[in-house]
């Protein structure tokens, strides 16, 4: 396992260009799988989770074609569904979270979709079932074996079947999966308490392009048509938010000069205002983002009523949890308290212990919730040896790591490659003193 090395402290200064997003790119390398034509994506982020599923789709038979460097043309013309049968599968479908979205199309294009327990962070409980509801309230048969935790469903002789349903809650894979089934189901389909997250509104933008009929972009009403078959088309995958405000908390705590390039600024939500919420001086330049060097520190603003901030994740459009450990970290240098309210996953906290450890003033209340009391910069952190638990724990000890004082190390760095392109080579360009052992 690979480890970065960290000598911490320095400022950095420049511009940072976000990759295209991984959770939005999860979903659209699924949908290639929905037509037989070619279909082109661009500004795929070069990352492990990525790359994984790429190769998957190759050993399911889906054409390759690499364009420049993050594009690629795909054709699902000669798709080996027995595949999904192998023990080969059995050890690869497993491998990442994002694989889980290749049901959904199989399932409706070939009639029948399994799936491995699939891996991603250990951040606490991770169910599939909205998925399966969604599927079987398509008309699917359902079947799941214990042993080897393989999920499997397939489609009746008369194929699937639009229908209303209301998702017991606004899963985010769930929802692209049930989308992509109920494109090409009989009828109308819709779907309501929809995640709608941009990565969806990207997903179902493609589909559209494709030829489906979805309306209802960007709520959490979706309505489809569902139609005979769709065709191909070139779609572009956003810049990553969550790089972005990874990159936000990165320049406050580091006392950094950064603009952050082309960030689209209408799909990034309720991020730059969390972050100012911190304290942290956010500039609109055109599409990018400037930080300038908070040389002063920055200084939490409390609610109206003077009681604590509290920075809570929610299904979009609210915060996403996604952010809240890079949020977490960012606090521990603050002028002023926050509470971390982390709903949705309950073990994504534990990596304070390693922040307390740096010297960090964290009280953690129960594994949902984090009082961080702010050193204002008058205590810094201190370097040390911590291994990075899951992807965006790693990206905030890494941030952590840059801020303190000495030399710190990371082990498992995989867990941040899953989801960070080329970032010692990236952060080395604005001046960051880190290596790769
Ligand atoms: C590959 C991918 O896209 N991964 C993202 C996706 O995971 P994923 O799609 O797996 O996450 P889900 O949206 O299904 O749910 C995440 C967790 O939140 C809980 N939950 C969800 C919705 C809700 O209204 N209430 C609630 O409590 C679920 O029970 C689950 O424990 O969405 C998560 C939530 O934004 C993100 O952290 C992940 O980065
Ligand atoms: C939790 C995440 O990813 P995954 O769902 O792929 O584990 C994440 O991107 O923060």
């Amino acid at each position: 396992m690979g480890i970065f090395k960290i000598e911490g402290g320095i400022p950095l200064k420049g511009e940072i260009t976000p990759q295209g997003a991984k959770n939005e790119a999860l979903q659209i390398l699924c949908a290639v799988l929905l037509t037989g034509d070619k279909v082109k994506i661009n500004n795929i982020p070069d990352i492990i989770d990525i790359n994984k599923l790429i190769t998957l789709l190759g050993n399911l038979g889906v054409k390759i074609q690499r364009n420049e460097p993050g594009s690629i043309t795909f054709q699902a013309d000669e798709v080996n569904v027995g595949y999904l049968e192998t023990e080969a599968f059995k050890k690869e479908g497993g491998a990442l979270r994002g694989s889980i979205m290749i049901v959904g199309p199989l399932l409706a294009r070939f009639g029948k979709g399994y799936i491995p327990k699939p891996g991603g962070d250990k951040i606490g409980r991770r169910r599939l079932d909205t998925h399966f509801e969604g599927f079987i309230n398509l008309g699917a048969k359902f079947r799941y074996n214990r042993e080897d935790h393989f999920y499997g469903v397939e489609s009746p002789a008369e194929g699937l079947q639009g229908t209303d349903m209301l998702l017991d809650e606004a899963s985010v894979t769930g929802t692209a999966n049930i989308v992509m089934a109920a494109v090409l189901a009989k009828g109308q389909t819709t779907v309501y308490n929809a995640a709608c997250e941009p990565y969806l509104q990207q997903l179902c933008k493609m589909l559209n392009s494709m030829g489906a009929k979805i309306t209802g972009v960007g709520s959490n009403l979706l309505t489809i048509e569902g139609v005979e078959s769709l065709g191909g088309c070139e779609h572009t995958i956003l810049p990553d938010m969550i790089e972005i405000g990874s990159w936000i908390g990165l320049a406050a705590m580091t006392k950094s000069e950064i603009t952050i390039k082309n960030v689209s600024w209408e799909n990034l939500g309720l991020i730059p205002n969390t972050f100012r919420k911190l304290g942290i001086t956010i500039e609109k330049r055109g599409d990018d983002i400037y930080i300038p060097a908070h040389t002063d520190g920055y200084e939490v603003k409390t609610d109206i009523d003077g009681s604590i901030l509290t920075i809570a994740d929610a299904p979009w459009p609210g915060f996403t949890p996604d952010l809240l450990s890079i949020v977490l970290v960012v606090a521990t240098q603050a002028k002023g308290d926050v509470l971390i309210h982390q709903k949705m996953f309950e073990s994504r906290l534990f990596f304070v212990d390693k922040l307390i450890d740096m010297g960090a003033k964290i009280m953690l209340c129960d594994p949902h919730r984090a009082v961080v009391m702010g050193h204002n910069f008058e205590s810094q952190l201190k370097a040390t040896t911590m291994s990075s638990p899951d992807i965006r724990a790693g990206i905030s000890l890494l941030i952590a790591a840059l801020s303190a004082k000495g030399t710190s190390t990371i082990q498992n760095i995989e867990q941040i490659d899953r989801g960070y392109e080329r970032i010692d080579e990236r952060l080395r360009a604005i001046g960051a003193k880190i290596v790769r052992a």
